[in-house]
């Protein structure tokens, strides 16, 4: 019974107004009925075996709190004495657990405990607060929280006053906040203040604003280890803080992606538990500068120009990407562009390869990257040279409202790649069946002759803006003219941000930071009522 050694509390406790063994073992909390009886002041036969039981992990209390309950017999004794509840010896606790309730949605659930006497409760919530601030957990204690208030619905501020705050609070997590007052407020005091006593930084907003967050804190972090205007070659700095991220904007990707919905009170339980992923992070490059840091979505031609549209109709919240989506459509424009890229080398690993990037990714974490060695000494690279409508660069699954299962399905968090999406030119209907995929949740949106895929470690990116010269009617004179035509240009849709360079360099760098996320669990895989397979009782049995 080596699991035994790590029972740090074992008591009956009267759980339901019946009598429960109790066992707190370093890694988890385990309740229920015995089959063996156990008398009211906590004496035990053993063996016993837990008849029906609960188990939760460690990570999943939110937090242990004193319960006031005025008990059964001293609610009688104070009625006969006919006098109102006065202060008694607290000797009931709380546990406040993650709950699970769907549709990778997370609650809190409460379970109450009454105890013997004060004592027994005191020792318990002890015992179990000490479990909490054990450093192997990584619970933030101190945070650093930007609200913009004109993301998505314009509700950051309410959704944190009422739905985070109290959370926040029952976790013990002191959290300064900055309401934003312009668009780089926050972007501009990363860089600028002290951050030495915060453990991470999190934002209530879109991807935008989360974009604000990983550019400032990447650009503090490579100033303050001296490395400036870095060129792809250069290996960058892991910043010590994490980034975390509550939904309060439009399409709120990043939130989704690494918790599965866009919900506030699930993302503050993701970053209360303290678990964090490693995420890819592309650097953008025009000659020796890093121009942007991006996590999500880099995208030119049609998102990119819908992204500019978009904007000026700011006041549909949300739904102006589908309303400037549909103008865009209305209108087909086509770009051109020589695309260089570093496919990887491994081809187990493909956007269309069916895998999915869940909580613990095996994939993510068997990976191996030779960071040290250059890029561009490799003589692997591939071009290609085209009209497209649209072209993206997808480094996570990219799930939103607009997109459930993932702009690119099978990319990974943390897999050290980007997945290059090229819808050629086609006709407007066929770049609107790709869409439809895209957005719903049955078909494989690459399956089209036009739509090329990859998955690279970096690529080069030149617009071609010329298109040689073009036979054209002269109307005015009857006559034929040979004239060069002009390509449109588009600009990126950066994580939500508009950057307007054309030429770019980008360069995936695997797991550079660490968000406040579990990663989406696969919900067929969880066990909702059985005990985790460290449960002592359960081991017991077997
Ligand atoms: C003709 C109908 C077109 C519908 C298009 C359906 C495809 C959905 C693709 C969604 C793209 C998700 C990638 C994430 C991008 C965000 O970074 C960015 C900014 O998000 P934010 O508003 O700051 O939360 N949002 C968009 C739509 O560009
Ligand atoms: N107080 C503010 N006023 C105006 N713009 C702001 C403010 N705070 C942040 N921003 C900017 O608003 C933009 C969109 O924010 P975001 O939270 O992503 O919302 P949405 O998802 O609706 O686009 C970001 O570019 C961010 O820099
Ligand atoms: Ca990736």
């Amino acid at each position: 019974m080596e699991a035994a050694d790590n029972v740090l509390l074992k008591t009956v406790l009267i759980h339901n107004k019946k009598n429960c063994l109790v066992t707190l073992f370093s890694t988890h909390i385990c309740w229920g009925l015995m089959s063996c009886g156990a008398d009211a002041i906590g004496q035990y036969l053993e063996p016993f075996y837990y008849q029906r039981h609960e188990s939760v992990p460690i990570q999943e209390i939110i937090a242990i709190t004193p319960e006031k309950i005025q008990h059964a017999q001293e609610k009688k004794q104070n009625a006969s004495l006919g006098i109102e509840l006065i202060s008694l010896e607290t000797r009931s606790f709380c546990l406040h657990v993650v709950k699970r309730v769907g549709g990778h949605r997370w609650r809190v659930r409460k379970v109450i405990f009454d105890c013997p006497d004060g004592q027994a409760c005191g020792d318990w919530i002890d015992a179990v607060q000490s479990r909490l601030n054990s450093k192997e957990y990584g619970r933030p204690k101190h945070l650093l929280t930007f609200i913009n208030p004109f993301g998505g619905k314009r509700k950051a501020v309410k959704i944190y006053e009422e739905k985070i705050e109290p959370l926040f609070y029952l976790a013990g997590i002191a959290s300064e906040v900055i309401v934003t007052e312009r668009a780089n407020h926050a972007h501009d005091y990363i860089l600028e203040e002290d951050l030495r006593h915060y453990d991470g930084i999190i934002c209530v907003g879109g991807d935008g604003m989360f974009a604000e967050l990983l550019n400032g804190l990447l650009r503090r972090t490579q100033q303050d280890a001296g490395i400036h205007d870095a060129n792809q070659e250069t290996k960058l700095v892991n910043p010590r803080l994490k980034l975390g991220v509550i939904p309060g904007g439009s399409t709120d990707a990043v939130v989704y992606t690494t918790c599965g919905i866009n919900d506030p009170v699930t993302s503050a339980l993701h970053i209360i538990i303290g678990e964090t992923v490693g995420v890819d992070v592309c650097s953008i490059h025009q000659e020796n500068q890093i121009l942007r840091y991006c996590v999500s979505m880099l995208a030119y031609g049609y998102f990119g120009d819908v992204l500019i549209d978009s904007e000026k109709h700011r006041w549909m919240g949300p739904k102006r990407y589908d309303w400037s989506g549909f103008k865009r459509w209305c209108k087909k424009f086509v770009y051109e562009a020589e695309i260089s890229y570093l496919e990887c080398p491994d081809t187990r690993h493909h956007p269309r390869d069916g895998s999915r990037c869940f909580a613990g990714c095996e994939i993510c974490n068997s990976i191996q990257h030779s960071e040290g060695e250059s890029l561009y000494s490799d003589d692997k690279w591939q071009t290609f040279q085209g009209r497209f409508i649209s072209f993206q660069s997808i480094t996570m699954p990219c799930r939103c409202d607009l997109s459930p299962n993932g702009v690119s399905p099978s990319q990974h968090l943390s897999n050290g790649y980007t997945d290059l999406i090229i819808a050629k030119e086609c006709s407007q209907v066929d770049f609107l069946r790709h869409m439809w995929r895209v957005k719903s949740k049955t078909t494989d949106q690459f399956d089209f002759d036009f739509v090329e895929v990859h998955r690279v470690k970096a690529f080069k990116f030149r617009p071609i803006l010329e298109d040689g010269e073009d036979e054209e009617n002269d109307d005015s004179n009857g006559r034929q003219r040979l004239r060069t035509r002009q390509l449109r240009a588009s600009s990126w849709n950066c994580d939500g941000e508009v950057l307007t360079e054309g030429f770019i360099d980008v360069k995936v760098h695997h797991q550079l930071i660490k968000l406040f996320a579990r990663n989406i669990e696969d919900e067929r895989q969880l066990k909702t009522d059985f005990c985790e397979t460290s449960c002592y009782s359960c081991s017991a049995r077997r």
